[in-house]
């Protein structure tokens, strides 16, 4: 699915006006009916309907659902949010249909505002939608606040209103969602870590704008959906055997950290790898050998961290580097020899990235296709301090060109930058995968996709979303609380099936 922006939206209302052709006030009433349809679906007995509208098309589509709701027997009140100014054309014409049926409309004009919220009362918000222009004050503000505040199940229409679509809206007033229903496609605002806490659960409803809007335009970001994933996937020949699926090396692992190589050995493993190697400090062989004997293992001269090279690193399909391995000065060496003397693509991870962090000039030296995969601590590292998620992906996105890596920046939805400016946000994980261990078990996926001839960045769309996939099935087996790194290995061979 394309994420459009907000001026893209608007094109795309446009586009549909025009060629389907629908008037805009019928198109409104499409938006409104699937909103009332999803609405009485939920089956909520016993409440009654509170609908804030602001004055422009996300208010309309409050009036036309307030409609809907007295029409089909709801209890229902409307707010108007007064600003002095006429309402949108549409907004004009549903308030004019309304007025024929009810004498329950409100108007808010003072900042003392004394609507009472129950809890049997359910609100329904469309103050502002894609037209949002600045940051919510005054009244409109304290209404945010007193909506907030009250105890009843919250429903926004399109977005929360408050939030923008395409930047950031940290620190301004926004309403709290328990749902969000959004209109034909996600908007960035709805996929961005920062913005958890405001947009409840997603529910795209599919309001027919016109499909030949997709075909004429490019667009640059995308949500990866089961088809992509399908389309990227290579099933195994009947016919192969062990060395056509390449030999995956993972350098991994410190004292103390030694769990680490284990997790992204097993994941490489479990992923399809035909044949894994792990270099690890001498501390890790005997652990290695007990608990992953089909994984060969070398070690290096030092007990206790990795201070030299496996050999010669040319034999080997693919490179995964960094769980586990600390940052001692012989460890930033061998990091700093690597990145600079291999030519073909490394998956770079956890220390490693941090040790790219201590020696900036190395980015410019790792290899190209390269796969970076940061959470956003490491990322700022990398790449300097951010203030919020819009900006640390506008950094991924013209780090990834700049550097010609595929940026892996881990989160909610993890997105994948790539270096022709396209960015992909994943849509598999849950909460129950923020856990240490987590991380190495991608690196052993992304190593062993890459081993098996996946290029760079469809290994990464490919390996982001089976980790998250196995994620999801580890959780729903064994609940996001107690679910450990080691349940989603065991796991991705439930998910491999599932792309078939
Ligand atoms: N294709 C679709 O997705 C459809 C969307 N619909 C709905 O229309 C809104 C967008 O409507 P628009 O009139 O462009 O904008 P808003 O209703 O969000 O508000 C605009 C209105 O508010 C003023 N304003 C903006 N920011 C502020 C502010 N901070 N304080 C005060 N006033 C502000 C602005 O000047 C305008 O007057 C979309 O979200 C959908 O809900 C269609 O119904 C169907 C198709
Ligand atoms: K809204």
């Amino acid at each position: 699915m394309q994420i459009l922006s907000r001026e893209q939206i608007q094109a795309w209302d446009q586009y549909t006006i025009y060629n389907e052709p629908i008037r805009s006030v019928d198109l409104m009433e499409r938006a409104a009916t699937c909103c009332f349809d999803w609405i009485r679906a939920q089956h909520w007995r016993g409440h009654s309907f509170k609908i804030f509208c602001g004055k422009g098309n996300n208010g309309g589509d409050g009036l036309a659902i307030a409609r809907m709701l007295l029409q089909a027997g709801f209890s229902t009140i409307i707010y108007i949010l007064e600003n002095g100014r006429p309402g949108s054309p549409d907004f004009q014409e549903n308030l004019q249909r309304l007025h024929e049926i009810t004498t329950d409309i409100h108007f808010i004009q003072s900042e003392n505002i004394v609507i009472s919220i129950t809890e049997t009362d359910i609100i329904i918000d469309a103050l502002f939608g894609s037209g949002l222009n600045k940051p919510l004050s005054g009244i409109a503000a304290l209404l945010v606040e007193h909506i907030n505040s009250a105890h009843a199940i919250v429903v926004s229409i399109d977005v929360p209103s408050g939030l923008f679509l395409d930047k950031s809206s940290k620190g301004h007033p926004i309403i709290v969602a328990d749902h969000t229903l959004t209109f034909q496609v996600y908007k960035l605002c709805l996929l961005v870590q920062e913005n958890a806490p405001y947009i409840g659960r997603i529910h795209i409803l599919d309001i027919q704008l016109h499909p030949g809007f997709l075909k004429d335009n490019i667009f640059h970001k995308e949500l990866t959906e089961p088809a992509l994933i399908r389309s990227i996937f290579k099933p195994r020949n009947e016919f192969s055997h062990k060395g056509n699926f390449g030999h995956a090396l993972l350098i991994t692992g410190s004292y103390g950290k030694i769990g680490a190589a284990v997790l992204a050995t097993r994941a490489c493993m479990r992923s399809g790898a035909g044949l894994t190697t792990v270099f690890v400090p001498r501390c890790g062989y005997s652990i290695l050998q007990s608990v992953a004997p089909e994984a060969m293992v070398m070690t290096d001269e030092n007990d206790e961290h990795l201070s030299s090279l496996p050999g010669d690193l040319d034999k080997y399909a693919a490179i995964g580097i960094g769980p586990g391995i600390g940052t001692e000065e012989a460890t930033q060496k061998m990091v700093s020899f690597i990145a600079r003397r291999y030519t073909m693509p490394l998956v770079i991870d956890a220390d490693a990235l941090n040790i790219l962090s201590l020696h900036k000039e190395l980015l410019t030296h790792i290899p190209a296709d390269s796969i970076l995969t940061p959470h956003p601590k490491e990322f700022d590292r990398l790449f300097g301090d951010h203030t919020n998620d819009f900006d640390r992906l506008s950094t991924a996105t013209a780090k990834a060109a700049e550097l010609k890596c595929i940026i892996v920046l881990k989160g909610h939805h993890t997105i994948i930058a790539t270096p022709g400016r396209q960015i992909f946000f994943n849509n598999t994980g849950n909460a129950g995968m923020a856990k240490g261990g987590s991380g190495d078990v991608l690196t052993g996926i992304l190593t062993a996709l890459r081993a098996q001839g996946y290029e760079s960045e469809k290994a990464a769309i490919l390996g982001v979303y089976i980790h998250g996939l196995a994620g999801d099935l580890a959780a729903s087996k064994l609940s996001m609380e107690s679910m450990l790194a080691s349940d989603i290995i065991e796991a991705i061979s439930l998910a491999f099936p599932q792309i078939y």
